[in-house]
């Protein structure tokens, strides 16, 4: 079974092409993870599954259902998306700001039930901010604001949640801590994650954990390789996509095999 399915999609915002015949599947349960340089068109590619662009050719499915056949509210049903960054506006509580994600059932201008405002509180609770679920969202720190964002994520009870680099303002504690809800959610609610990252160990942390993750490598509009992050993370792959110099490591901790990489620092290249 597939949730998204992504068959042949070319896209173009102008005359140059910026998406090329990419063909990906998104299954139940597992996290796909979308790496590649600067400008290769990750992020274009997530506008494309949200319904932002027209395709030039291919499609997009969710299921068995064609994405340009459904109304937005039944993409939302389906697909929820966490921005990169999010623009703090009005006092909301954490609380209102999660149970926001229930807007498309309720339409915009109905009240929320009971109902919405109990699946609000599990999805604050699972990502443990219950302890601050009734304090202004405009005064707390990135890392929560990120747990917020993927509360209001849950609360829309999608299959299939969106992330566009999702680490990228947290600090090393907050980054983990996200890395491993994620992890968690994947494996104890079976839902699938689609995120981007510049971060190559990403793949690997989910890897390392025994989730079931992909990655996809993007290079000019295409997808170059896809499939197990340590296995299609290779040095020679990844030195030839960025110019740059690393070592993989392997090793086995508490009987379990993981991996990591790391770029070599320029003045130690000659010894390697
Ligand atoms: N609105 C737009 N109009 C025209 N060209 C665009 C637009 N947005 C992006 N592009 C171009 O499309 C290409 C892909 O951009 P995109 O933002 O999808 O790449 P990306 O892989 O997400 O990059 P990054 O890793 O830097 O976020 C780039 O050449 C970019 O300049």
């Amino acid at each position: 079974m597939t949730l998204l399915s992504i068959d042949n999609l070319s896209f173009s915002y102008g005359a140059a092409q910026t998406l090329r015949g990419i063909s990906l599947k998104v299954a139940p349960g597992e996290i796909y993870c979308l790496l590649g340089p600067n400008g290769c068109g990750k992020t274009t590619l997530i506008d494309c599954v949200l319904g932002q662009h027209p395709l030039k050719s291919g499609s997009i499915s969710l299921g068995s259902e064609v994405i340009q056949t459904l109304k937005p509210y039944e993409v939302a049903s389906q697909v929820a998306f966490v921005p990169q960054l999010h623009a703090k506006t009005f006092p909301y509580s954490v609380f209102e700001i999660v149970l926001m994600g229930r807007t498309f059932a309720t339409g915009t201008f109905s009240s929320p039930g009971r109902q919405d405002r109990e699946i609000a509180k599990h999805a604050i609770d699972l990502v443990g901010l219950s302890e601050i679920a009734q304090k202004p969202y405009t005064q707390i720190s990135g890392g929560e604001l990120q747990l917020v964002m993927i509360a209001r994520a849950l609360a829309q009870k999608s299959r299939l949640i969106i992330m566009d680099e999702p680490t990228s303002h947290l600090d090393f504690k907050n980054e983990n801590e996200i890395l491993n809800l994620i992890s968690s959610l994947t494996v104890s609610e079976g839902l699938s994650f689609m995120l981007t990252t510049h971060d190559l160990n990403h793949p690997l942390y989910f890897e390392n954990s025994g989730v079931p993750v992909r990655v996809g490598i993007m290079e000019q509009g295409r997808l170059i390789a896809q499939g197990q992050p340590s296995r299609i993370l290779s040095s020679d792959t990844i030195e030839r996509l960025y110019h740059t110099k690393v070592v993989t490591h392997t090793g086995v901790m508490d009987g379990l095999p993981y991996s990591y990489i790391m770029a070599v620092p320029h003045h130690r290249r000659e010894a390697i």
